[in-house]
């Protein structure tokens, strides 16, 4: 997939889906579905399938504060990627850009610039100064080009149903709702980072860890213990474990720290690239009185989520 910040280099004419996709969730995958290229095949131009979101995200811009992300750059790049989405084009958000009417952004950016056929968006897209532009603007310039997908939503254990948004799968994940957040994803919530030098503690209790790298605006689920399902370049098959993340008061942690101790693995895992799908919350993180009874505690984890494990195989 190409990556496009100069839009001198975008590749012309395009479909596009626009919006953030921030985690590529269901109802994005419903957005992008109809500019896929398998979707494009019988139109009579070549036309790339395109995906077009704004750097930085428009709130981040105005409130100038950095936001938590489902899918920080390389995992958005790569998801789109395997849907089959051809190109990226990433729009500089700025004090210009943001300035520009409706009917500005629809002549300068999508018309002159990205030379839009067809565009796919979601019912309640907005756009130009103000949120002023809506889908009937861009319905009165592209009629039948254009695709607006209704609000996905999803019948869980409420009797309302629940939109498929960013938002909602963030707060799912603030509160270790982790079946929440999968169900609104599509797929397992995962954290992908390198292994680091942790305090080499967790070993002498028995209970190695492998310490994740993860960048910095990545949105970390409550802090506590999860089930996880980790996968790793050297393993062909995936490993269970159980992961904690926190302070770590009972050894008087001073940063958040995620670390995973992977069920019968041994090995040497610095440096490598790790997969961690979440499964299951178990507990929130606790300080304990002594070691030992940290250690008690784990083990009682691992038992936890053995026994998820073995349920739901
Ligand atoms: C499954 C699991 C649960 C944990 N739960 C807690 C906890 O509730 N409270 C806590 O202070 N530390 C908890 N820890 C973190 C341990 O304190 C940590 O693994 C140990 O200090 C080793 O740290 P190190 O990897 O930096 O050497 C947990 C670790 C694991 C693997
Ligand atoms: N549940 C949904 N149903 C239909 N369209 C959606 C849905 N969620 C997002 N879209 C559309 O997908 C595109 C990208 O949207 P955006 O990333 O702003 O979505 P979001 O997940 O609702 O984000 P946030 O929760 O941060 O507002 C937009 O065109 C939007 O209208």
């Amino acid at each position: 997939m190409r990556v496009i910040f100069d839009p001198t280099q975008i590749s012309r004419p395009t479909a596009i889906a626009l919006g953030n996709f921030d985690g590529v969730h269901i109802g994005h995958r419903h957005v992008i579905a109809p500019i896929l290229p398998s979707a494009l095949s019988n139109h009579d131009q070549h036309l790339t399938s395109t995906v077009v979101s704004f750097s930085p995200h428009p709130q981040e811009f105005f409130s100038k504060q950095p936001r938590s992300l489902l899918a920080p750059f390389d995992e958005k790049v790569a998801l789109l990627e395997s849907l089959g989405v051809e190109q990226l084009v990433l729009l500089p958000f700025d004090a210009d850009l943001a300035k520009l009417t409706a009917a500005e952004f629809m002549q300068q950016i999508l018309i002159d610039s990205l030379q839009v056929e067809l565009i796919s968006v979601g019912f309640d897209f907005h756009f130009g100064q103000k949120r002023q532009g809506n889908i009937t603007d861009l319905k009165n310039v592209w009629g039948d080009r254009l695709t607006v997908i209704p609000e996905q939503t999803m019948l869980l254990h409420d009797p309302t149903p629940i939109r498929i948004s960013s938002s909602n799968i963030r707060v799912a994940l603030a509160k270790g709702e982790v079946d929440l957040a999968n169900a609104l994803l599509g797929r397992p919530y995962n954290l992908v980072g390198k292994v680091v030098q942790g305090k080499q503690l967790g070993r002498t209790i028995g209970f190695p860890t492998a310490n994740l790298d993860l960048p910095v605006q990545k949105c970390l689920p409550r802090d506590g213990v999860y089930a996880v399902q980790v996968s790793i370049s050297s393993s062909p098959k995936p490993i269970f474990g159980v992961m904690n993340i926190g302070l770590r008061p009972t050894v008087n942690g001073d940063r958040r720290s995620v670390e995973v101790h992977l069920f019968d693995w041994q090995g040497d895992l610095y440096d490598q690239e790790l997969n961690v799908d979440l499964v299951k919350f178990i507990r929130p993180e606790q300080k304990f009185a002594s070691l030992d009874a940290l250690k008690a505690q784990i083990q009682d984890d691992c038992q936890t989520a053995l026994k998820h494990f073995a349920v739901s195989a």
